[in-house]
This record gives structure tokens, sequence and C-alpha cells, in this order.
């Protein structure tokens, strides 16, 4: 973002009144002055503000509220007020939650109406799918702790840097993975554990990491530090075993790299086990300290459940889950296809897909390491033909070398899940050729936030039957 003045009638500073018009992709409010597109953090739909600018860039102007004059009626008090505006994760807590279900749906509307796909006026955009409560839903906590004024804090940076924001409470954590975070804090404290300092790359403990299973309540903590020893070590845990009898697994990573990377090469057990299980949609997970799992359990349920629905598998099927992660999607529809096969770059994220259908007794699902984009031509050359496909890539989307070979190749059953409604209608474009958008469906995965997860059903056009 420049500090140049490319307007010569708008500076930085300047106030001026503005009616905003839309949230923007990022849940920040977006009006227009003099015709240029201004984006206003925390301002919402017909709300009529005083904008005061804070950046300017070529194409667009950023400001923030100076007052709201008109304020909207969805605008509810932030539950996380001392944080909120601070810290990431809870930027849509000014809206209310039938608001933040509707912008969900209003999102995917602009992208869609930006890219036009094919036939995008008819398309049936349904819904979002909500939590009954949207809040305490986060299964994880990944804290960085740090000294401020003496004491030991845990939290998340300040957006935009590395101050820390000590979180005392965070409505959208589960409430089990805030007391362990905050127990330890105030044991570390207690027992003046060295507390890792960025700037002089000293001290021993950086982050704490506590991941609770929806299914069990067990936790498991990890403490990230700087050094092999863990001061207080004894005391720490027989602590831990006393007043936290389900914090089941307590791990050490060490990672003395002064770079942002969380983790470290090297995890160690403490206490307990080494993994947590969690149960869900019928199937058991291990969770080692780094596997990644879906953050918000009970919405994942509801995900697995709308896949299954759209696929409608019959037991002659084969179905391919292309970008896999550690397998989940693909496993949850085993029982009902022939044969599932998987795909993703992370190689630990397919050693524990290929553990997680041991562990269930899967035995028709195949992971292997490697892109879905050559891995999947290859599968195709080698005479594979899937007769169902599910995508669920990164926000980037779908690379144009697997747009092509879904186009050459048109398995007849198509699920595209998405999590950035603006590579979802760019891809659309191209797969409209082929495919109907059957419905597009959105399930909020991340209440709070402006984050956006849509499943997409896609026809295989007549013609081509
Ligand atoms: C949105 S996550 C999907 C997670 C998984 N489907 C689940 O439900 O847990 C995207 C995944 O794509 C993987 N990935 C990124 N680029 C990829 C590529 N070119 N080919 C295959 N996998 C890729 C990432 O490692 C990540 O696990």
């Amino acid at each position: 973002m420049s500090e140049v003045t490319y307007f010569h009638d708008i500076q930085v500073g300047q106030r001026f009144p503005l009616t905003i018009k839309r949230l923007g992709i990022n849940g920040e409010g977006i009006g227009y002055y003099k015709r240029t597109i201004v984006f206003v953090t925390g301002a919402l739909p017909e709300e009529v503000i005083v904008a005061e600018v804070t950046a300017i860039a070529p194409k667009f102007v950023n400001a923030k509220i100076h007052t709201i004059r008109q304020k909207s009626t969805q605008r509810v008090e932030p539950r996380d007020a001392d944080y909120y505006g601070h810290v990431g994760g809870i930027e849509l807590e000014h809206l209310s939650y039938p608001g933040q279900l509707a912008f969900k749906v209003d999102v995917i509307r602009q992208s869609l109406e930006k890219f036009k796909p094919r036939g995008y006026q008819g398309y049936d955009l349904r819904p979002t799918i909500g939590m009954a409560d949207p809040h305490g839903y986060r299964n994880k906590a990944q804290f960085q702790v740090r000294e401020i004024d003496g004491h030991v804090a845990a939290g998340l940076y300040h957006e935009h840097s590395h101050q820390l924001v000590d979180l005392k409470t965070f409505s959208t954590q589960r409430p089990a993975t805030m007391h362990v975070i905050r127990y330890v804090t105030n044991l570390l404290e207690e027992l003046a554990v060295p507390i890792y300092n960025e700037e002089q790359n000293s001290g021993i403990v950086k982050t704490l990491v506590v991941r609770e299973s929806f299914s069990t309540g067990h936790l498991q903590l990890t403490f990230v530090t700087n050094s092999r020893k863990l001061p207080h070590k004894r005391e720490i845990l027989s602590r831990l075993q006393t007043d936290l009898p389900q914090v089941t697994s307590v791990m050490q990573n060490l990672n003395q790299n002064h770079t942002s990377l969380i983790w470290g090469d090297e995890t160690f057990n403490l206490a307990g086990d080494n993994y947590i299980t969690e149960t869900l949609a019928g199937l058991t997970f291990k969770l080692s300290a780094q596997a990644f799992f879906q953050l918000n359990p009970a919405q994942t349920i509801k995900l697995y459940a709308l896949v299954r629905d759209a696929l409608q598998l019959a037991p002659h099927e084969s179905v391919v889950d292309a970008y896999c992660g550690v397998g989940t999607i693909g496993l949850s529809l085993a029982d009902t296809a022939s044969e599932v096969r998987g795909m993703d770059i992370i190689p630990a994220a397919i050693a524990d897909a290929q553990e997680n259908a041991a562990l269930n007794q899967i035995t028709n699902a195949k992971y292997e390491v490697g892109k879905a984009e050559e891995l999947l031509p290859q599968w195709l050359k080698d005479g594979f033909e899937p007769d169902a496909l599910v995508v669920d890539p990164p926000r980037l989307g779908l690379d144009q070398a697997l747009l092509n070979a879904i186009l050459d190749s048109r398995p007849q059953k198509f699920v595209y899940i998405s999590c950035n409604p603006s590579t979802l209608a760019r891809d659309l474009v191209k797969l409209s050729d082929v495919y109907s958008v059957d419905y597009i469906q959105s399930i909020d995965m991340f209440p709070q936030t402006a984050r956006v997860e849509a499943v997409v059903r896609l026809e295989k056009k007549n013609i081509y039957r």
C-alpha cells in the first residue's frame, strides 16, 4: 500500500461522508467517493458514516470510520470488544449472525457477477448453513507467548504487526482450549519460566498449541520452545495432571529457528499419549500435534454430509478426492464407493491419510503425494477414469492443467468445495462449458469471520452424456 496520493483531490487523513453500499470479500464496507471505491473496515451496508482516509492506492482508497451518522439495523456489539479491530478471526463480530450468513451468499453472488460464468443468473444460490450457536467453535488455539509489562501473555499478533495481543478470552474458541491456555500462561508466570523474546531471540517458551477433541473432550497441549530444556518441567507436568486431567497428551516441539514459522522439526512427548483421538462422521482420526484437521468439527460433519448428498455415489462408482489433506472427505465417502483415490502435495498429510484409512479399516482408499494437476492427468493416462470427482483446493483455486484434465475426462459427478468465491467464479467460467451448476450451497465454517465456504454441485451437460 502506497502513501502516495494518486487522486489529486483525496488525501490521507481527509474526512468525508460516505454511504456504504455493500460488503467486500474481506468483510469491509464499500462506498464510492467521487466515483472512487472506498473500503472501510467495520462499516456496514446502508450506514452513513464519516470516513477518514488511511491509505491511497492506484485504484482504491482505504478508510476507517470516524463517526457513524446512520447505523445499520444489523449492527451488534462485538462480543470480544477488547480485541475486536486488533486481531484477526473476528472481523464480522459487529454484524448480526443472520447478517453474516446473508453476506456469505452475497459475496458469492458478487463474484459470479464479476466473472459471469455461463448461465450464472440462473444458479441456485442456497442460503448459508449456519450454526445454532456461532461462538465457541474453534477446536484449536495456536497462541504466541511473550512477556508484556512483566507478565506472561498469550494470544495473537496485532494485525499487520508482531505486537502480541494478550487474549484473556476469545469467543470463537472452544472454552476448554482457552481454559488450558490461560491456566498454562499463569503457571509459566508463577514458575518464572523464561519466555521467548523475539527481538533478542532469547528465552524459551514461544508458542502454546492446544487442540480439543470434539467427541471425547480430551485435549492435547504442545509447548513450542526455543531450547530442548523446559525449565520446571516436572512441576508443570504434575500441576497439569492434577488440575487439568482432561489434557491427555502433552508434547514439546523444538523450534530454534528465528523465523515466523511456528513449528520446528522435532516433536517429542512430555506426558500422556502422542495423539488425541477424534471421531467425526463415523470415522476415527488420530491427531498428532502438527496434523492438519478441520477447525470447526460441528460444521465439518455437515460439510461432509453435503458432499455425500451431492455425489450420491453408487457402490460401483470410483471417486477422486483431489487436494485431500489428511483424507477426511474421501474416507467419509469410502463406504459408498468402489474406490477412493486422493492426492495432496504435503507428504505428512498423505501419511496421515493412509494411517487414517488403516485406523478405520478402509481398504478401498489410496493416497499419493503429488500435485492434483500432475497426478490426475497421470492417472487418466494410466487408464483410471473416475466416475466422480471432489476438489477442495486452497484459495488459489484450480490450476489450469487440472481444469484441462477435468474438461478432457469429464467425470459424470463433480463437486467443487471452495473457500474463495473469487477463484470459484473464475474456474466456473471454464467448467461451465461442460458442466451446469446445479446449486451452490454455502456453509459457515468460520462464524464471525469473512471466510466463505461453498459446496458446488456440477452436473455434466446432456450433450456430453
Ligand atoms: C482446503 S485444503 C483441503 C483439505 C481437505 N480436503 C480437508 O477437508 O481436510 C487444501 C489442500 O490442498 C493441498 N494442496 C495445495 N496445492 C495442491 C496441489 N497443487 N495439488 C494437490 N494438493 C494441493 C494443501 O496441502 C491442502 O491440504
